[in-house]
């Protein structure tokens, strides 16, 4: 591995019996940069994130990290008892071992530091994920890893939310990696986007994954009324296993879904 590389995925393949979700992915995480996932639902995306985390392990290829590397992971949604009345601060003690210097730091990154004394039930859903990010960073992470970090929060506080994302990287100096459903929106806080559909459709820096034929198809142009429709028409199909096989010359695959 490269010096600024902290995880690398060498031809990654997961298999949940028969049904092959990852196929043959290769990528690597680099140190201040912001790789993100997008896909349609089912292309595996949680999935290699919880292989990213350790949590799953490969069917065949090689994940390699960095000795003791330090992950912060933000999780799509948690669910919190609204019975059990909760701080800010008590909710993030609970995540990890912080005092409140360390805890009142995490929420000045995500600019949340007034809600520290806070009922977390009643935090509008922009909070809620600043909160959750602020929680993720308590481990000064050298990789952070979000699953939708923008869920449930309206378009301005998304745009936002990312650049506050690009920020943290500045700031940590920390690889992100993370899921996201619309690139147009993250287009100007991201390094690297990967197109996955089980398989990695496309990838680079955004503006070129944005003009590429399988990523149009996929997501529609921007400003167009396509934009919401998740529908892939690609050069070859998946079989049963989920492996990719060619198609005959006057067939059409759709390789995604609807979203
Ligand atoms: N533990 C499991 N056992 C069996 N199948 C699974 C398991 N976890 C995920 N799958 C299947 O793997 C496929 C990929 O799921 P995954 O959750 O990774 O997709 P995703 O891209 O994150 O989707 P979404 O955008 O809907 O969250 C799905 O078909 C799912 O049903």
């Amino acid at each position: 591995m490269s010096q600024t590389e902290l995880i690398k995925i060498d031809q990654l393949n997961i298999n949940f019996g028969e049904n092959r979700v990852i196929s043959d992915v290769s990528l690597s995480l680099k140190r201040g940069e912001i790789t993100t996932l997008i896909g349609p639902n089912g292309a595996g995306k949680t999935t290699l994130v919880k292989a990213v985390l350790g949590l799953l392990n490969p069917s065949s290829g090689t994940i390699t990290r960095n000795e003791a590397l330090r992950i912060g992971y933000m999780p799509q949604k948690l669910h919190i008892d609204t019975t059990f009345p909760l701080t800010v601060e008590r909710f993030l003690k609970t995540a990890a071992f912080s005092g409140t210097d360390d805890q009142l730091d995490a929420l000045r990154s995500v600019k949340a530091e007034t809600l520290l004394k806070q009922s977390v039930h009643s935090l509008s859903g922009g909070e809620m994920q600043r909160v959750l990010l602020a929680r993720a960073l308590l481990r000064k992470p050298e990789l952070l890893v979000l699953d939708e970090p923008a869920q449930g929060v309206d378009i301005n506080g998304q745009v936002e939310l990312y650049n506050l994302i690009a920020r943290i990287r500045d700031q940590y100096n920390c690889a992100v990696l993370m899921i996201s459903h619309d690139l147009h929106l993250v287009m100007a806080a991201t390094d690297q986007v990967i197109c996955l559909n089980r398989h990695i459709c496309c990838s680079g820096h955004p503006e070129q994954v944005s003009s590429d034929p399988s990523y149009i198809e996929l997501f529609g142009v921007p400003g167009s009324e396509n934009l919401a429709l998740y529908s892939h028409h690609h050069n070859h199909q998946h079989n049963e296993h989920g492996d990719i096989v060619p198609l005959a010359e006057d067939q059409h695959s759709n390789c995604g879904g609807h979203h």
